[in-house]
């Protein structure tokens, strides 16, 4: 079988071609400054180098339409014809409190989507472009949706509520969704197995650690919270994104400096975080390089790890305990000095890290624990693309029974 995996945000497509049942990615790349001068296509085709084309493109459906150019070339493509792909998976950020799993895309679910526009207003309307191109330019082909927020609906209400007016709640959706839970899904089934005990009694502290970035409370294999709120500027400090924040702040900070709703969103959200307190980079590996060097992008670094701490604190409080942490995420899987620094002090919980473990630079899952640490602390690269392709081969198989 073979699932083409999407995932559309406002000026880029991201894909991957996957072989679900041999768990094998064939191809991947991205689509940069869709609608801008001077796009750029990045693909490569597994085990081959990397393939850089550019010239206009002036939407979604351009887009994919390139993506299906590169994947039937003859020097870099994968398939032979169209016809090869059986289905086509997406990455919907938003389904609200609707979809608490994957879905086949119907008429319906496209409504429901459009819905959760007002929840999603960064992120939806490019999804949605996403699967209205890829059912124009592949019709027939069933295709299917996978939330970021399905995972975390099993979230207790006392976890998902805010200290508002209830009727907010009632009237507009206001409410935690949280996200990357396709993420969080994986990296707790995969730490399940590598410990050799059923999730069903395991309570793990999962840290998704990207470009965005959020921490999950996994107990006994159910989403019970997480640090992503009514959208994904809530919780951990991000490259770009503040986390949590006094509300009252930016009240404040929109009075002082004049700025609109947009204006403030744009603060918020691009100016934030990393590259707001360092004044230097959204990217960890550049705040590493600098940090024993620059007291700034040191300070970004401490309050990164010092805020990503008091998650691992408060959900091993939230779950009674805690039997794993999992590291992912770009930052999560590859920055020793984050996990260092976000798990010192606490052998209080049983946490023990084994230095020299965590500091080897080994790709692929692996265990960095202490032998005397109670808590297991495991780095698990997160596979969102693979998540979404076998999701996808599950409903279409349904289909066809
Ligand atoms: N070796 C490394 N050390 C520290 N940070 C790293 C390293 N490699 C990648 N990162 C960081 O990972 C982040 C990107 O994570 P990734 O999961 O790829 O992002 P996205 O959320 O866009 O998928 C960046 O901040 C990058 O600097
Ligand atoms: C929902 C979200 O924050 O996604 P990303 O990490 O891809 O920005
Ligand atoms: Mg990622």
């Amino acid at each position: 079988m073979i699932v083409l995996v999407i995932n559309a945000g406002s000026s880029s497509v991201k894909y991957q071609v996957i072989d679900p049942e041999e768990q094998r990615s064939l191809a991947r790349g991205v689509v940069e400054r869709i609608g801008m001068s001077g796009a750029i296509l990045t693909h490569r085709k597994e085990g081959e180098k990397e393939v850089r084309l550019s010239g206009e493109i002036l939407d979604h459906k351009m887009a994919i339409e390139y993506v299906l150019g590169i994947l039937l070339s003859k020097n870099h493509g994968v398939i032979k014809d169209k016809s090869e792909i059986d289905a086509v998976g997406h990455r919907v950020v938003h389904g609200g409190e609707v979809f608490s799993g994957s879905v086949l895309i119907t008429e319906e679910v496209m409504a429901e989507m459009r819905r959760c526009i007002d929840y999603a207003p960064l992120h939806n309307p490019p999804n949605l472009k996403g699967i209205n191109a890829a059912m124009q330019l592949l019709p027939g082909v069933p295709q299917v949706g996978v939330f970021d927020t399905a995972f975390h609906q099993t979230m207790p209400k006392h976890a998902y509520l805010y200290g508002l007016p209830y009727a907010l709640y009632k009237k507009h959706g206001i409410r935690r969704y949280g996200f990357h839970g396709t993420s969080h899904r994986f990296v707790s089934d995969r730490a399940a197995k590598m410990l050799g005990r059923p999730k069903e009694e395991l309570r793990i502290i999962t840290c998704h650690l990207g470009n965005g970035a959020s921490a999950a409370a996994i107990k006994y294999g159910k989403s019970i919270d997480t640090s992503m709120g009514f959208t994904p500027l809530e919780g951990l400090m991000m490259g770009t994104r503040s986390g949590d924040l006094d509300p009252a702040i930016i009240l404040q900070i929109m009075h002082k400096e004049e700025l609109t709703p947009n204006d403030a969103t744009t603060l918020l959200n691009k100016h934030s975080g990393l590259i707001g307190v360092s004044g230097l980079s959204s990217d960890m590996r550049e705040i590493e390089e600098e940090y024993e060097t620059n007291a700034r992008a040191k300070l970004a670094h401490d309050i990164f790890t010092y805020r990503l701490k008091k998650y691992i604190g408060a959900y091993a409080a939230a779950m009674g305990g805690v039997d794993a942490i999992v590291f992912t995420g770009g930052i999560g899987e590859n920055s020793s000095l984050v996990r260092k620094n976000a798990l010192s002090e606490l052998e209080f919980l049983g946490i023990k890290l084994d230095h020299h473990k965590n500091e080897e630079k080994s790709k692929g899952e692996r265990d960095i624990s202490a032998a005397e640490s109670g808590v297991k602390v495991l780095v698990i690269p997160t596979n969102e693309e693979l998540v979404i392709a076998m999701d996808t081969m599950q409903i279409v198989s349904q289909l066809k029974k």
